[in-house]
Protein backbone atom coordinates (compact mmCIF):
# COMPACT_ATOMS: atom_id res chain seq x y z
CA UNK A 1 0.00 0.00 0.00
CA UNK A 2 1.18 3.51 -0.75
CA UNK A 3 1.32 6.11 1.77
CA UNK A 4 -1.53 8.11 -0.33
CA UNK A 5 -3.92 4.92 0.03
CA UNK A 6 -2.36 4.36 3.64
CA UNK A 7 -3.29 8.38 4.07
CA UNK A 8 -6.44 8.11 3.44
CA UNK A 9 -7.17 5.11 4.66
CA UNK A 10 -6.51 6.27 8.38
CA UNK A 11 -8.43 9.91 7.57
CA UNK A 12 -11.40 7.87 6.47
CA UNK A 13 -11.26 5.83 9.81
CA UNK A 14 -10.90 8.57 11.68
CA UNK A 15 -13.90 10.56 9.99
CA UNK A 16 -16.47 7.64 10.63
CA UNK A 17 -14.67 6.99 14.06
CA UNK A 18 -15.91 11.14 14.72
CA UNK A 19 -19.03 10.70 12.80
CA UNK A 20 -20.26 7.28 15.02
CA UNK A 21 -19.05 9.06 18.46
CA UNK A 22 -19.99 12.45 17.82
CA UNK A 23 -22.41 12.61 15.54
CA UNK A 24 -24.13 9.78 16.11
CA UNK A 25 -23.56 9.41 19.23
CA UNK A 26 -25.17 12.86 20.48
CA UNK A 27 -28.33 13.87 22.53
CA UNK A 28 -32.03 13.61 21.35
CA UNK A 29 -31.69 17.30 22.61
CA UNK A 30 -28.52 18.85 22.23
CA UNK A 31 -26.78 19.59 24.84
CA UNK A 32 -24.29 16.48 26.19
CA UNK A 33 -22.20 14.47 24.05
CA UNK A 34 -20.93 11.48 24.01
CA UNK A 35 -17.53 11.95 24.62
CA UNK A 36 -18.46 14.76 27.61
CA UNK A 37 -19.59 11.75 29.58
CA UNK A 38 -18.52 12.12 33.11
CA UNK A 39 -19.65 10.62 36.62
CA UNK A 40 -21.32 14.17 37.82
CA UNK A 41 -19.99 15.55 40.95
CA UNK A 42 -17.88 12.34 41.42
CA UNK A 43 -14.14 12.67 40.72
CA UNK A 44 -13.65 10.29 37.20
CA UNK A 45 -11.43 8.18 39.17
CA UNK A 46 -13.70 7.28 41.30
CA UNK A 47 -16.86 6.84 38.84
CA UNK A 48 -16.13 2.96 39.14
CA UNK A 49 -16.24 2.58 42.92
CA UNK A 50 -19.24 4.61 43.44
CA UNK A 51 -20.87 2.39 40.89
CA UNK A 52 -19.94 -0.58 43.51
CA UNK A 53 -20.84 1.28 46.33
CA UNK A 54 -24.29 1.79 44.77
CA UNK A 55 -25.02 -1.74 44.23
CA UNK A 56 -23.51 -2.35 48.04
CA UNK A 57 -27.18 -0.74 49.08
CA UNK A 58 -28.75 -3.39 47.50
CA UNK A 59 -27.62 -6.29 49.31
CA UNK A 60 -28.36 -4.45 52.65
CA UNK A 61 -32.44 -4.29 51.75
CA UNK A 62 -32.99 -3.44 55.30
CA UNK A 63 -30.74 -0.83 55.42
CA UNK A 64 -32.22 0.56 52.66
CA UNK A 65 -35.77 0.87 53.85
CA UNK A 66 -34.81 2.53 57.29
CA UNK A 67 -32.47 5.09 56.07
CA UNK A 68 -31.46 8.39 56.58
CA UNK A 69 -28.73 7.12 54.07
CA UNK A 70 -31.54 7.32 50.76
CA UNK A 71 -30.90 10.68 49.80
CA UNK A 72 -26.91 9.80 49.49
CA UNK A 73 -27.94 6.99 47.88
CA UNK A 74 -29.84 8.85 45.16
CA UNK A 75 -27.40 11.17 44.69
CA UNK A 76 -24.72 8.56 43.82
CA UNK A 77 -26.69 7.36 41.59
CA UNK A 78 -27.68 11.07 39.83
CA UNK A 79 -23.65 11.90 39.69
CA UNK A 80 -23.46 8.24 37.97
CA UNK A 81 -26.48 8.67 35.03
CA UNK A 82 -27.46 12.28 34.98
CA UNK A 83 -24.93 12.65 32.00
CA UNK A 84 -26.26 8.90 30.19
CA UNK A 85 -30.05 10.21 30.57
CA UNK A 86 -29.42 13.49 29.08
CA UNK A 87 -27.34 12.00 26.07
CA UNK A 88 -29.90 9.08 25.54
CA UNK A 89 -33.07 10.61 26.14
CA UNK A 90 -32.63 14.58 26.64
CA UNK A 91 -33.00 16.89 29.50
CA UNK A 92 -36.92 15.66 31.10
CA UNK A 93 -36.21 12.36 32.82
CA UNK A 94 -39.60 10.86 32.89
CA UNK A 95 -41.55 8.91 30.45
CA UNK A 96 -44.94 10.02 28.86
CA UNK A 97 -47.90 8.35 26.41
CA UNK A 98 -47.15 7.68 23.19
CA UNK A 99 -48.87 10.13 20.87
CA UNK A 100 -49.30 9.04 17.23
CA UNK A 101 -47.92 11.80 14.75
CA UNK A 102 -45.90 14.01 17.75
CA UNK A 103 -42.13 13.57 17.79
CA UNK A 104 -41.31 12.12 21.63
CA UNK A 105 -39.55 15.95 22.39
CA UNK A 106 -43.41 17.10 21.97
CA UNK A 107 -45.34 14.04 23.91
CA UNK A 108 -43.05 14.75 26.64
CA UNK A 109 -43.77 18.68 26.60
CA UNK A 110 -47.79 17.95 26.53
CA UNK A 111 -47.10 15.99 29.57
CA UNK A 112 -45.53 18.17 31.47
CA UNK A 113 -47.66 21.63 30.58
CA UNK A 114 -50.72 18.93 31.22
CA UNK A 115 -49.11 18.88 35.02
CA UNK A 116 -49.02 22.67 34.87
CA UNK A 117 -52.47 23.26 33.74
CA UNK A 118 -53.95 21.23 36.13
CA UNK A 119 -52.34 23.39 39.23
CA UNK A 120 -54.48 26.75 37.72
CA UNK A 121 -51.73 28.93 38.75
CA UNK A 122 -51.36 32.15 37.01
CA UNK A 123 -48.31 34.62 35.48
CA UNK A 124 -45.72 36.05 38.06
CA UNK A 125 -47.56 32.89 40.58
CA UNK A 126 -44.37 30.95 42.58
CA UNK A 127 -44.30 27.27 41.84
CA UNK A 128 -42.56 24.24 43.33
CA UNK A 129 -40.57 21.42 41.50
CA UNK A 130 -40.42 19.01 43.35
CA UNK A 131 -36.85 16.53 41.92
CA UNK A 132 -36.17 18.86 39.50
CA UNK A 133 -33.25 16.86 37.54
CA UNK A 134 -31.84 19.06 34.99
CA UNK A 135 -35.00 20.97 34.78
CA UNK A 136 -36.74 20.09 31.66
CA UNK A 137 -39.75 20.21 32.64
CA UNK A 138 -39.58 23.00 34.88
CA UNK A 139 -38.70 25.07 31.91
CA UNK A 140 -41.81 24.07 29.51
CA UNK A 141 -44.08 24.54 32.52
CA UNK A 142 -42.03 28.20 32.99
CA UNK A 143 -42.80 28.56 29.11
CA UNK A 144 -46.04 27.67 28.82
CA UNK A 145 -47.57 29.15 31.87
CA UNK A 146 -45.32 32.56 32.94
CA UNK A 147 -45.21 31.28 36.60
CA UNK A 148 -41.88 31.29 38.77
CA UNK A 149 -40.63 28.25 39.06
CA UNK A 150 -38.31 26.74 42.16
CA UNK A 151 -36.79 23.51 41.51
CA UNK A 152 -35.21 21.39 44.42
CA UNK A 153 -32.80 18.25 43.62
CA UNK A 154 -30.21 16.53 45.68
CA UNK A 155 -27.74 16.61 43.61
CA UNK A 156 -25.50 19.76 43.04
CA UNK A 157 -24.44 18.55 39.56
CA UNK A 158 -28.13 18.51 38.37
CA UNK A 159 -28.14 21.74 39.59
CA UNK A 160 -25.33 23.38 37.72
CA UNK A 161 -26.85 21.79 34.52
CA UNK A 162 -30.31 22.66 35.35
CA UNK A 163 -28.85 26.49 36.15
CA UNK A 164 -26.47 25.97 32.90
CA UNK A 165 -29.54 24.96 30.56
CA UNK A 166 -32.26 27.54 31.77
CA UNK A 167 -29.54 30.69 30.90
CA UNK A 168 -29.03 28.75 27.43
CA UNK A 169 -32.98 28.73 27.08
CA UNK A 170 -33.35 32.56 28.67
CA UNK A 171 -36.13 31.15 31.06
CA UNK A 172 -33.22 32.08 34.02
CA UNK A 173 -35.52 35.01 35.52
CA UNK A 174 -38.09 32.40 35.90
CA UNK A 175 -36.61 29.46 36.82
CA UNK A 176 -34.16 28.98 40.12
CA UNK A 177 -32.65 25.97 41.21
CA UNK A 178 -31.88 24.60 44.51
CA UNK A 179 -30.08 22.19 45.68
CA UNK A 180 -31.11 20.15 49.10
CA UNK A 181 -33.44 17.37 50.56
CA UNK A 182 -37.46 17.26 49.53
CA UNK A 183 -37.62 15.68 52.92
CA UNK A 184 -36.74 18.83 54.65
CA UNK A 185 -37.12 21.55 52.35
CA UNK A 186 -35.48 24.95 53.02
CA UNK A 187 -38.22 27.08 52.20
CA UNK A 188 -40.94 28.72 54.91
CA UNK A 189 -44.14 27.46 55.61
CA UNK A 190 -47.18 28.75 52.96
CA UNK A 191 -44.56 30.12 50.42
CA UNK A 192 -45.79 28.30 47.40
CA UNK A 193 -48.90 29.30 45.00
CA UNK A 194 -48.82 25.37 43.33
CA UNK A 195 -46.96 22.50 43.30
CA UNK A 196 -45.79 19.89 41.19
CA UNK A 197 -43.28 16.16 41.52
CA UNK A 198 -43.23 14.53 37.81
CA UNK A 199 -41.47 10.90 38.81
CA UNK A 200 -39.45 11.92 41.58
CA UNK A 201 -41.07 11.30 45.34
CA UNK A 202 -40.34 7.80 44.23
CA UNK A 203 -36.60 8.45 45.52
CA UNK A 204 -38.26 9.08 49.05
CA UNK A 205 -38.21 5.92 51.24
CA UNK A 206 -41.31 6.92 53.26
CA UNK A 207 -43.94 9.24 51.08
CA UNK A 208 -45.40 10.66 53.97
CA UNK A 209 -42.29 13.10 54.80
CA UNK A 210 -42.27 14.35 51.11
CA UNK A 211 -45.81 15.22 51.11
CA UNK A 212 -45.90 16.58 54.83
CA UNK A 213 -43.06 19.17 53.40
CA UNK A 214 -45.02 20.14 50.19
CA UNK A 215 -48.45 20.10 52.27
CA UNK A 216 -46.09 22.31 54.51
CA UNK A 217 -44.47 24.76 51.93
CA UNK A 218 -47.71 25.35 50.19
CA UNK A 219 -50.51 28.45 50.66
CA UNK A 220 -53.74 27.55 51.84
CA UNK A 221 -56.36 26.06 48.87
CA UNK A 222 -53.23 25.70 46.44
CA UNK A 223 -52.82 22.62 44.62
CA UNK A 224 -50.02 19.82 44.45
CA UNK A 225 -49.90 17.31 41.54
CA UNK A 226 -47.82 14.49 41.12
CA UNK A 227 -46.80 11.64 38.87
CA UNK A 228 -45.96 8.55 40.86
CA UNK A 229 -44.05 5.31 39.69
CA UNK A 230 -46.77 2.94 41.33
CA UNK A 231 -47.16 -1.16 41.07
CA UNK A 232 -50.86 -1.40 39.79
CA UNK A 233 -53.99 -3.92 40.41
CA UNK A 234 -52.38 -5.89 38.25
CA UNK A 235 -49.78 -6.59 40.55
CA UNK A 236 -49.63 -9.91 42.28
CA UNK A 237 -47.22 -10.71 44.68
CA UNK A 238 -45.97 -13.80 44.94
CA UNK A 239 -46.05 -13.79 40.85
CA UNK A 240 -42.26 -14.41 40.67
CA UNK A 241 -41.84 -12.93 37.15
CA UNK A 242 -43.60 -9.82 38.70
CA UNK A 243 -41.52 -10.06 41.55
CA UNK A 244 -38.48 -10.10 39.25
CA UNK A 245 -39.30 -7.37 37.28
CA UNK A 246 -39.98 -4.79 39.70
CA UNK A 247 -36.89 -6.16 41.79
CA UNK A 248 -35.03 -5.24 38.61
CA UNK A 249 -36.67 -1.54 38.30
CA UNK A 250 -35.92 -0.60 41.67
CA UNK A 251 -32.40 -2.02 41.68
CA UNK A 252 -31.77 0.42 37.89
CA UNK A 253 -33.47 3.25 39.28
CA UNK A 254 -32.73 3.75 43.02
CA UNK A 255 -35.73 2.98 44.41
CA UNK A 256 -36.21 2.36 47.98
CA UNK A 257 -39.07 0.47 47.10
CA UNK A 258 -42.19 0.50 45.16
CA UNK A 259 -45.65 1.34 46.26
CA UNK A 260 -49.01 0.52 44.87
CA UNK A 261 -51.07 2.59 43.38
CA UNK A 262 -53.84 2.36 46.62
CA UNK A 263 -51.30 3.79 48.68
CA UNK A 264 -50.74 7.36 47.05
CA UNK A 265 -54.39 8.64 48.12
CA UNK A 266 -53.76 7.09 51.44
CA UNK A 267 -50.96 9.00 52.70
CA UNK A 268 -51.84 12.24 50.67
CA UNK A 269 -55.08 12.30 52.79
CA UNK A 270 -52.89 11.12 55.80
CA UNK A 271 -50.83 15.03 56.08
CA UNK A 272 -53.90 16.65 55.24
CA UNK A 273 -54.38 17.04 51.57
CA UNK A 274 -57.80 17.02 49.96
CA UNK A 275 -57.94 14.86 47.23
CA UNK A 276 -59.32 16.66 43.93
CA UNK A 277 -58.83 13.08 41.37
CA UNK A 278 -56.45 10.47 40.96
CA UNK A 279 -55.96 8.87 37.68
CA UNK A 280 -53.03 6.27 35.37
CA UNK A 281 -51.92 7.93 32.81
CA UNK A 282 -50.63 5.05 31.03
CA UNK A 283 -54.26 3.37 30.95
CA UNK A 284 -56.16 3.68 27.39
CA UNK A 285 -57.02 5.28 25.26
CA UNK A 286 -53.17 6.75 26.32
CA UNK A 287 -50.33 4.93 23.84
CA UNK A 288 -47.57 2.92 25.31
CA UNK A 289 -45.35 5.11 27.28
CA UNK A 290 -42.41 2.03 27.04
CA UNK A 291 -42.75 2.51 23.35
CA UNK A 292 -40.23 4.97 23.20
CA UNK A 293 -37.93 2.69 25.21
CA UNK A 294 -38.41 -0.47 23.23
CA UNK A 295 -37.81 1.39 19.58
CA UNK A 296 -34.51 2.65 20.99
CA UNK A 297 -32.91 -0.62 21.59
CA UNK A 298 -30.96 -0.61 18.43
CA UNK A 299 -29.43 3.18 19.92
CA UNK A 300 -28.55 1.63 22.92
CA UNK A 301 -26.36 -1.34 21.39
CA UNK A 302 -24.68 1.62 19.51
CA UNK A 303 -24.54 3.64 22.75
CA UNK A 304 -22.61 0.52 24.28
CA UNK A 305 -19.67 0.72 21.66
CA UNK A 306 -19.17 4.43 21.67
CA UNK A 307 -19.07 4.23 25.50
CA UNK A 308 -16.64 0.97 25.22
CA UNK A 309 -14.60 2.53 22.82
CA UNK A 310 -14.39 6.01 24.85
CA UNK A 311 -13.64 4.16 28.02
CA UNK A 312 -10.96 2.53 26.32
CA UNK A 313 -9.74 5.21 25.15
CA UNK A 314 -9.63 6.86 28.25
CA UNK A 315 -12.13 9.39 27.18
CA UNK A 316 -14.99 8.31 29.54
CA UNK A 317 -14.33 7.50 32.77
CA UNK A 318 -13.58 4.03 34.38
CA UNK A 319 -17.21 2.31 35.20
CA UNK A 320 -19.17 4.39 32.97
CA UNK A 321 -19.77 1.05 30.47
CA UNK A 322 -21.15 -0.45 33.93
CA UNK A 323 -22.98 1.98 34.15
CA UNK A 324 -24.42 2.14 30.91
CA UNK A 325 -24.91 -1.61 31.17
CA UNK A 326 -26.84 -1.14 34.26
CA UNK A 327 -29.27 1.16 32.05
CA UNK A 328 -29.36 -1.33 29.40
CA UNK A 329 -30.74 -4.23 31.37
CA UNK A 330 -32.96 -1.58 33.08
CA UNK A 331 -34.97 -0.44 30.05
CA UNK A 332 -35.46 -4.13 29.52
CA UNK A 333 -37.33 -4.28 33.25
CA UNK A 334 -39.42 -1.39 32.32
CA UNK A 335 -40.89 -2.33 29.02
CA UNK A 336 -41.84 -5.58 30.77
CA UNK A 337 -43.22 -3.76 33.56
CA UNK A 338 -45.30 -1.94 31.03
CA UNK A 339 -46.02 -4.45 28.49
CA UNK A 340 -47.15 -6.96 31.66
CA UNK A 341 -49.53 -3.76 33.09
CA UNK A 342 -48.40 -4.18 36.42
CA UNK A 343 -46.35 -0.85 36.49
CA UNK A 344 -46.93 2.64 35.80
CA UNK A 345 -44.21 5.68 36.08
CA UNK A 346 -48.01 8.35 35.35
CA UNK A 347 -50.13 7.40 38.46
CA UNK A 348 -51.40 10.72 38.24
CA UNK A 349 -52.83 12.39 41.58
CA UNK A 350 -54.05 15.88 42.24
CA UNK A 351 -54.60 17.20 45.81
CA UNK A 352 -55.53 20.63 47.32
CA UNK A 353 -54.35 21.77 50.54
CA UNK A 354 -57.68 23.07 52.62
CA UNK A 355 -58.38 26.64 52.92
CA UNK A 356 -58.30 26.07 57.19
C1 LIG B 1 -37.88 8.56 36.65
C2 LIG B 1 -36.74 7.91 36.56
C3 LIG B 1 -35.97 7.88 35.24
C4 LIG B 1 -36.85 7.48 34.08
C5 LIG B 1 -36.15 7.51 32.72
C6 LIG B 1 -35.85 8.93 32.30
C7 LIG B 1 -34.89 6.60 32.67
C8 LIG B 1 -35.18 5.17 33.12
C9 LIG B 1 -34.23 4.26 32.34
C10 LIG B 1 -33.33 5.19 31.58
C11 LIG B 1 -32.56 4.72 30.39
C12 LIG B 1 -32.46 3.41 30.06
C13 LIG B 1 -31.64 2.92 28.94
C14 LIG B 1 -30.55 3.92 28.54
C15 LIG B 1 -29.76 3.49 27.31
C16 LIG B 1 -29.13 2.11 27.54
C17 LIG B 1 -28.69 4.52 26.95
O1 LIG B 1 -27.99 4.12 25.81
C18 LIG B 1 -29.28 5.89 26.74
C19 LIG B 1 -30.07 6.35 27.96
C20 LIG B 1 -31.17 5.33 28.35
C21 LIG B 1 -32.25 5.31 27.27
C22 LIG B 1 -31.74 5.77 29.73
C23 LIG B 1 -32.44 7.13 29.61
C24 LIG B 1 -33.27 7.54 30.83
C25 LIG B 1 -34.23 6.39 31.27
C26 LIG B 1 -35.26 6.10 30.19
C27 LIG B 1 -36.25 7.06 37.72
C28 LIG B 1 -34.79 7.01 37.95
C29 LIG B 1 -37.03 7.25 38.99
C1 LIG C 1 -36.14 10.80 37.64
S1 LIG C 1 -35.58 12.36 38.13
C2 LIG C 1 -36.93 13.37 37.56
C3 LIG C 1 -36.48 14.79 37.36
C4 LIG C 1 -37.53 15.75 36.80
N1 LIG C 1 -38.73 15.73 37.57
C5 LIG C 1 -37.80 15.39 35.37
O1 LIG C 1 -38.88 14.86 35.11
O2 LIG C 1 -36.95 15.66 34.51
C6 LIG C 1 -35.81 12.38 39.90
C7 LIG C 1 -35.32 13.64 40.56
O3 LIG C 1 -35.63 13.58 41.96
C8 LIG C 1 -34.53 14.10 42.67
N2 LIG C 1 -34.53 13.60 44.06
C9 LIG C 1 -34.59 12.31 44.48
N3 LIG C 1 -34.54 12.25 45.82
C10 LIG C 1 -34.46 13.54 46.26
C11 LIG C 1 -34.40 14.14 47.53
N4 LIG C 1 -34.40 13.42 48.66
N5 LIG C 1 -34.37 15.48 47.60
C12 LIG C 1 -34.35 16.24 46.47
N6 LIG C 1 -34.40 15.73 45.24
C13 LIG C 1 -34.46 14.39 45.12
C14 LIG C 1 -33.32 13.63 41.90
O4 LIG C 1 -32.18 14.34 42.25
C15 LIG C 1 -33.82 13.87 40.48
O5 LIG C 1 -33.57 15.20 40.15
Amino acid sequence: MDSLTLFCTAGLLAGGLYWFVCILGSAEQKGKRAVDLSGGSISREKVEDKYKQYWSFFRRPKEIETADKVPAFVDTFYNLVTDIYEWGWGQSFHFSPSIPGKSHKDATRIHEEMAVDLLNVKPGDRILDVGCGVGGPMRAIAAHSQANVVGITINEYQVKRAQMHNKKAGLDSLCEVICGNFLQMPFPDNSFDGAYSIEATCHAPKLEEVYSEIFRVLKPGSLYVSYEWVTTDKYVGDNSEHIEIIQGIERGDALPGLRSYDQISEVAKKVGFEVVKEKDLAKPPSNPWWQRLKMGRIAYWRNHLVVTILSWLGIAPKGTVDVHEMLFVTADYLTRGGETGIFTPMHMILCRKPES
